[in-house]
């Protein structure tokens, strides 16, 4: 599903974020990324979905070779895959639904299909009711599960998410937790950076941790291991 073999980036300011990643995650896996702030975890996600090419090294994702792709070819390479962001990066003046709608007419969906498609995955996240709503309508929690009905709308084989809970309080990171784990449990491919320890101790999967751009370790059910 996620192949990387040897990769290197560094920025064009000198900051070296990775070095050396070799790593291999499997249709279907829970990953978290975890590590101190600045040690990569951002950029190794970012280099997933070509938001950043690698200065050198190899990437496929879903048998997209990824530093490759043609710029033509980036849209198909970013419709197999769902990403997920702190912020929840919705657009204010767009509703729920529109805001759900636009991921896929963009990929020029018939109308009749996108409207059902878009309803269905506002439902699955718990939203059926909300569908109207503009994003200051709606709690931090909402709006990231807006946010993930729209990166699941493309049905992709893989879900990246880049601090999903950075911006919510307990209770609510868990519920976002759990709709991640029943969207895992369909069969999508989980990838989440986190500083959530909490939730990375209790859920036990997969754990990478990255530190000064390189993978230190990786458990099959592991632990956060630092104090944050
Ligand atoms: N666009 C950029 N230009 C220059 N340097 C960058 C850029 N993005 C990240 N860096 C640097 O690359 C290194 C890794 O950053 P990255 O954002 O990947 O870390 P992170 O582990 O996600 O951190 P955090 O947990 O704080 O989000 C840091 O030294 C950072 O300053």
């Amino acid at each position: 599903m996620i192949e990387m073999y040897d990769v290197w980036k560094t920025y064009p300011n000198g900051a070296e974020a990775l070095r050396g990643i070799n790593v291999k995650i499997e249709k279907g896996e829970f990953v978290y990324v975890v590590g101190p702030s600045g040690a990569g975890k951002s950029t190794f996600i970012k280099l997933m979905y070509r938001e950043e090419k690698p200065t050198k090294g190899t990437i496929f994702v879903n048998n997209f070779n990824v530093e490759m792709v043609k710029e033509k070819k980036i849209p198909l390479l970013r419709r197999q895959i769902g990403v997920v962001f702190q912020d929840f990066k919705l657009l204010p003046k767009l509703t729920a639904y529109e805001n759900v709608a636009f991921a896929l007419e963009v990929i020029e969906t018939p109308r009749k299909k996108l409207k059902g498609r878009v309803q269905e995955v506002l439902e699955m996240v718990g939203l059926g009711d909300k569908l109207d709503a503009l994003p200051n309508q709606l709690s931090g929690g909402e709006q990231q599960r807006v946010a993930i009905a729209r990166a699941l709308v493309n049905r992709p084989a893989v879900i990246i998410a880049d601090e999903p809970t950075g911006n919510l309080d307990p209770d609510t990171s868990w519920e976002i937790m759990y709709l991640f784990d029943q969207i895992n449990s369909r069969g999508t491919t989980v990838v989440m950076a986190t500083h959530n320890k909490d939730i990375v101790n209790k859920m036990k999967r997969r754990v990478i941790a990255i530190e000064n751009g390189q993978i230190v370790r990786d458990e099959r059910r592991g632990v956060y291991g630092y104090e944050d």
